[in-house]
């Protein structure tokens, strides 16, 4: 199963980039021998309409649009579920068994992400309660990707 992320708002050179595309490249590597590739990084414009609801009406389209036909679509929301990594990876062994073959996860921006998204989505996750930026997003998630990977092949990168 290929896992891409789509993210509004741009990531800019520097440590969160840096950081983020490590565990990234380290997903990329390690990921095939436990049927999970990385596909795409899609990041959209953060919409600069007067309204917030409008705001994250256009990011959904946009979102919605860079969505691969028939995708999994795993939000990332501080009101979704909480998973340890153990359950974390349990559930990307489950999507892959699935049979599906794209699975995107989604970072909002400042809005956060339509309730459009929400209805589609097949499960909302948290990476804790608290607020995060959506640079400092892209890096955890990275790394549970990597993570999740290395607890699905059984290696040391993991201890509970
Ligand atoms: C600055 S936050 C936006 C917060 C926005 N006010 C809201 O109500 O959703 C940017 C994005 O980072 C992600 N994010 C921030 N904190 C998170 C958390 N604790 N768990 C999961 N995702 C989080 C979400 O995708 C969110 O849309």
């Amino acid at each position: 199963m290929r896992i891409g992320l789509l993210a509004v708002g741009r990531l800019k050179a520097g440590p969160e980039k840096d950081l983020a595309a490590r565990y990234l490249d380290r997903f990329a590597k390690a990921g095939p021998a436990v049927g999970l590739e990385l596909a795409r990084v899609v990041e959209i414009n953060e919409s600069r309409a007067a309204n917030m609801e409008t705001r994250k009406r256009d990011e959904a389209a946009q979102l919605e649009k860079a969505l691969a036909d028939g995708s999994l679509l795993v939000l990332l929301d501080e009101r979704g579920k909480a998973l340890d990594s153990e359950s974390f990876a349990t559930l990307l062994g489950t999507f892959r068994d699935g049979g599906k073959r794209d699975l995107m996860i989604a970072i909002g921006g400042a809005d956060g992400l339509d309730p459009a998204l929400h209805a589609r989505a097949d499960a909302v996750l948290c990476l804790g309660k608290m607020t995060w930026p959506h640079q400092l997003v892209r890096i955890l998630i990275a790394e549970q990707l990597y993570r999740a990977v290395t607890i699905l092949a059984g290696h040391p990168y993991h201890r509970a």
